[in-house]
């Protein structure tokens, strides 16, 4: 029986939402809920599609998979043998070095971000709007109300780099900042 291409790519989904969710299984976010981790990377996949208009199935599989190699044992390897390589590809672009100091990765984001493939700005642009909207429901445990504005400041810069990439995503985040007096009212 020939695939049928819905099929494939519901199975190519739901396949990397599986495996993201066995990696960070023991996970949760910073919240004083202590969410879950999965809830990012299937939140930043459901940006994409549900405002962004992403339907490419890689983009999707890569924002799924985004965290996988940083925040867990998963390595690069796994990933193209499970998903291919331009999956490993777009996960390996979003993929921080956390060998590095924080504050080289911090500069080292805002510098790369014009670099990156139309697909990684994708999922980049996904993960700081989860990110930030995530800030403004709940503050991660232990920070203060300067940390919270010192990231929605950094994160103006690498958005800027991020720029022509998707207007929605793009406006979306315009209107955070601008509620945080960041970006000036237009
Ligand atoms: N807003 C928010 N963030 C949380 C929460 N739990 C975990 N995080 C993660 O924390 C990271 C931001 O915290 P930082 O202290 O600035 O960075 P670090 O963990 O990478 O050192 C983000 O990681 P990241 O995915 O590497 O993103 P980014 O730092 O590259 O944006 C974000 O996904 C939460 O409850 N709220």
């Amino acid at each position: 029986m020939a695939v049928d291409a819905g099929n494939l790519v519901t199975e190519q989904l739901i396949e990397c939402m599986n495996f993201a969710a066995v990696k960070h299984k023991n996970q949760r976010r910073k919240d004083p809920d202590k969410t879950p981790y999965i809830n990012h990377p299937i939140g930043v996949a459901y940006i994409l599609m549900k405002e962004g208009g992403v339907t490419d199935v890689q983009v999707l599989q890569g924002a799924l998979l985004h965290d996988t190699v940083e925040d867990t044992e998963t390595t690069f390897e796994e990933i193209e043998e499970l998903f291919g390589s331009e999956v490993r590809g777009i996960v390996a672009e979003v993929t921080d070095d956390k060998t590095l100091p924080k504050m080289e990765r911090k500069r080292l984001q805002v510098v790369n971000a014009p670099k990156k493939s139309h697909k990684a700005k994708l999922v980049k642009l996904a993960d700081k709007l989860y990110n930030l909207r995530d800030l403004e429901r709940a503050t991660p445990e232990g920070w203060t109300a300067e940390r919270v504005t010192e990231y929605f400041r950094w994160a103006t810069q690498v958005i800027e780099g991020l720029r022509g990439t998707n207007q929605v995503l793009e406006n979306k985040l315009d209107e955070l900042f601008k509620a945080r007096g960041i970006l000036p009212e237009t």
